[in-house]
């Protein structure tokens, strides 16, 4: 699927980026799946140090939307790993961007979706089930909601109010 490349669009959609609808998140995450070029419809998540609702969301059918999860930047534990990079794989899903870790990097590297996260932690997380779905979350200096799109490729992150056109 041929994609909207991040700094064509910020090249060719000044008055958005003045107005805000359209935001480039900071630069503070690693690449890493199949796909370095992915967007969709955004599902948004916050956890801390859990991941059951993110397991819980890859379950559902992703029909090519991104689960977006912020996960406050916890440097403790990873949110995502490769069963879960596997599973969403399967379901459909565009992509995860984690405000946090992941582990198990070379299965998720093998995976055909595209992930970014601040970094890889060889630990799990909780399994207690807390945290929000469809919230507004903040991450890398921007604010991200549910439903929003999001647009990434090797230059960076563009989360936008509506689709872009081409
Ligand atoms: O279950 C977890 O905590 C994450 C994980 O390791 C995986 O997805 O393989």
């Amino acid at each position: 699927m041929a994609g909207i490349a991040t700094a064509e669009a910020c090249d060719s959609n000044a008055p958005l980026l003045a107005s805000g609808d359209l935001r480039v998140l900071q630069p503070v995450f690693t690449i890493y799946g199949q796909s370095r070029m992915f967007s969709g419809p955004i599902v948004t998540l916050k956890v801390f140090e859990d991941n059951v609702l993110v397991r819980s969301m890859l379950e559902s059918r992703g029909e090519g939307r991104v689960l977006v999860v912020d996960g406050a930047g916890s440097m403790r534990c990873a949110l995502v790993g490769g069963n879960l990079g596997q599973l969403a794989q399967n379901n459909g899903w565009a992509g995860i961007v984690v405000n946090g870790c992941i582990r198990d990097v070379d299965e998720i590297n093998a995976c055909d979706i595209g992930v970014r996260a601040l970094a890889s932690h060889p630990m799990k997380s909780n399994k207690r089930g807390h945290g929000e779905k469809g919230v507004n979350v903040h991450i890398a200096g921007t604010l991200i909601r549910d439903g929003e799109w999001l647009y990434a490729d090797s230059d960076g992150i563009l989360v936008s109010k509506s689709e872009l056109s081409v």
